[in-house]
């Protein structure tokens, strides 16, 4: 559970094809704010992710958390340093070839579930699957009931989405952002939005992702239950990872 790692661990690269080797590997990671005045908000950052890992990012407001998210997630590319994913390197990649990555590689569970109202859950969930282009309908379609199946959310699949409540939206927000089999989901406060039993509840469905899909997550939380039964917590302090 936490993790006081060596320091020789932290910035290891194992084979990414190896079950348990590191997905990520983030390396000397600065970067700055120049607004209002010059400020380094992230402070030679390094540490990696290994296959089914299920990782809790952790500390004080303003210490960095989502800015660190936001550099993994490849959305923010003003940094120094070098992030590999899969391995590949993305530093220095074009918004497009980040944008064809993102969408293949990586899932994303925010704190809000940021589902298209209008839409029914089975084409929510269905969406990033068309996006990228690689099955036929059909086999999206099933691609998605499964994944709605693993959140036991298959017997709402052509509710509007706007009808659910936010446990179940943001089960929905799961599935699609499980539908594209991504090697890592990104969360950002996955649990921040919703009341203890559906904390739980979107907790043991992170672990199932992590220990029996062998997909990694790495999730910002304030939730102590959340990051305490995560695998590893790593934990920021003004900048920097101090544990
Ligand atoms: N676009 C920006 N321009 C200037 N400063 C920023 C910007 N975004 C964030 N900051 C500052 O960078 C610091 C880190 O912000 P960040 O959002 O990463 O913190 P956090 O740890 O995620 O906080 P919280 O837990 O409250 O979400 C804060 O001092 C914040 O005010």
């Amino acid at each position: 559970m936490f993790d006081n790692e060596s320091p020789k661990s932290v910035v290891q690269v194992a084979p990414t094809s190896e079950v348990g080797g590191a997905v990520l590997s983030a390396t000397n990671i600065n970067k700055y704010f120049y607004e209002p005045e010059k400020f380094q908000v992230l402070k030679n950052i390094s540490f990696e992710a290994n296959r089914g890992e299920f990782l809790a990012l952790v500390g004080k407001s303003g210490c960095g958390k989502s800015t660190l998210l936001y550099i993994l997630s490849t959305m923010d590319t003003a940094y120094d340093g070098s992030l590999v994913m899969n391995g590949e390197r993305l530093t220095g990649r074009t918004q497009d070839q980040l944008a064809a990555f993102r969408n293949e590689h990586l899932g994303f569970v925010f704190q809000f579930h940021f589902l298209l109202p209008e839409f029914t859950v089975l084409q929510n969930v269905m969406l990033p699957a068309l996006k990228l282009g690689k099955y036929s309908n059909k086999e999206i379609e099933e691609r998605a009931y499964q994944k709605l199946k693993l959140v036991d959310m298959q017997d709402h699949a052509l509710k509007q989405s706007a009808k659910l409540s936010g446990g179940q939206q943001q089960r929905v927000a799961i599935a699609r952002a499980l539908i594209n089999d991504p090697t890592i989901i990104m969360g950002d406060e996955p649990t921040g939005n919703l009341d203890k039993k559906n904390s739980e509840v979107v907790f043991e469905i992170f672990k199932q992702i992590a220990h029996e899909n062998n997909q990694t997550i790495i999730a910002v939380t304030h939730d102590p239950d959340f990051a305490k039964g995560s695998d590893r917590i790593i934990e920021m302090s003004d900048g920097q990872i101090i544990s």
